[in-house]
């Protein structure tokens, strides 16, 4: 899978941030997401693949694009027989978040990444729009540290993973009012928090890397993103856990669903049975072989953001195999028309 797609999606996070970037810091965070859904769904569409939607922009009557079931690349399309041979290729399911963190995007602030996984079809779980309690780690953590337990249990099992006192450790947590008391035992227990307020995908992944700074990513963010965040977790060997939230009441904000009883419903309807299970990486993204690709919209830990100059763009993105066992920094110099410089060093 990640000979013939490995380039091509890469192309399709670039086009996606590329979009998006140019909206970053106009305050409208609409406008930067829908760009980056058309540039991603365009560049999807020219693949020689059989892609299915199974995380994206919600259900079909509310997107128009990019919705959950939406098949995807040039073998899906009506006149595919033309040009592919159906049972020459696999069908694949695609997790997309063509703007992970479109506030930040719209107000300029770092972090925000165009980002997908992609697995065969089946490998990712099609997680509901709700709310989900995660738990990233570095890789030397992995299984040692759980979900089940207190963060300041955790603090102690981290400390000891990666050989360094308990006020070395960052832990990365989205400024919520749900979150209050995860931050007072976490400071109380002698790490730091770092508090973000969007983009809570890079702060998963860059646990998985030695030198981000950042060791752990606890509490609740949306669940499409945790799966996002499980693939390319799965695919570096770092610690990911991940549980459903779906009471209203846990979150204290505008959770899709009108009540407990109606989210409990819907996961029986997804065939959904364990309500209150905590999955872990290889369960979210259970896949024989899972890809994850990202890239900057504006710079974060891991990329850099894009950068335009006179004629062209500059992109960093991310790709990650488990095919390969490769994490792929990619710079690339994006020539819209004739530059007057191609700027060797940014
Ligand atoms: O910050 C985020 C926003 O994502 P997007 O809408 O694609 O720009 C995500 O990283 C979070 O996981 C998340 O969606 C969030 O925590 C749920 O939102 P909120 O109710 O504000 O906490
Ligand atoms: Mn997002
Ligand atoms: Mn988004």
């Amino acid at each position: 899978m990640e000979n013939t797609l490995g380039l091509e999606i890469i192309e399709v996070v670039e086009q996606a941030a590329i979009a998006s970037a140019k909206w970053m810091g106009k305050g409208e965070k609409n406008t930067a997401d829908q760009v980056a859904v058309e540039a991603m769904r365009e560049r999807m569409n020219k693949i020689y693949m059989r892609g299915r939607i199974v995380i994206g922009e919600g259900e079909r009557d509310d997107a128009p694009m990019l919705y959950i079931g939406e098949e995807v690349g040039i073998c899906t399309q009506p006149d595919a027989k033309d040009f592919c041979n159906p049972d020459e290729l696999i069908e694949i399911d695609i997790a997309v978040d063509p703007c992970e963190g479109t506030n930040l995007v719209a107000y300029g602030q770092p972090g925000s990444m165009a980002v997908l996984a992609i697995s065969e079809k089946g490998g990712l779980f099609a997680a509901p729009d709700f709310y989900m309690k995660k738990l990233a780690a570095p890789p030397a953590a992995k299984g040692k540290v759980d979900i089940n337990k207190s963060a300041t249990e955790n603090l102690k099992i981290l400390a000891e993973a990666l050989d360094r006192g308990i006020d070395e450790l960052v832990v990365v947590v989205m400024k919520r009012d749900r979150h209050n008391d995860l931050i007072k035992e976490i400071r109380q227990a002698g790490a730091r928090v770092q508090l973000i307020s969007d983009g809570d995908v890079g702060a998963a992944i860059s646990c998985g890397f030695a030198g981000t700074n950042i060791h752990a990513l606890m509490g609740i963010g949306a669940a499409p993103e945790g799966v996002i965040s499980a693939a390319a977790m799965r695919a570096l060997g770092g610690h990911f856990q991940g549980q459903l939230i779906y009471d209203p009441e846990v979150v204290k904000t505008g959770l899709i669903g009108e009540s407990k009883e109606a989210n409990l419903e819907r996961l029986k309807s997804m065939n959904i049975t364990d309500p209150d299970k905590v999955y872990d990486a290889h369960e979210l993204a259970s896949g024989n072989t899972v890809l994850f690709a990202a890239s900057g919209i504006t710079s974060g830990n891991l990329m850099q953001g894009v950068r335009f100059f006179n004629g062209g763009a500059r992109t960093q993105s991310l790709v990650i195999s488990s095919q390969s066992k490769t994490a792929r920094f990619v710079d690339t110099i994006h020539m819209f028309e004739q530059p007057k410089i191609v700027q060797l060093h940014s």
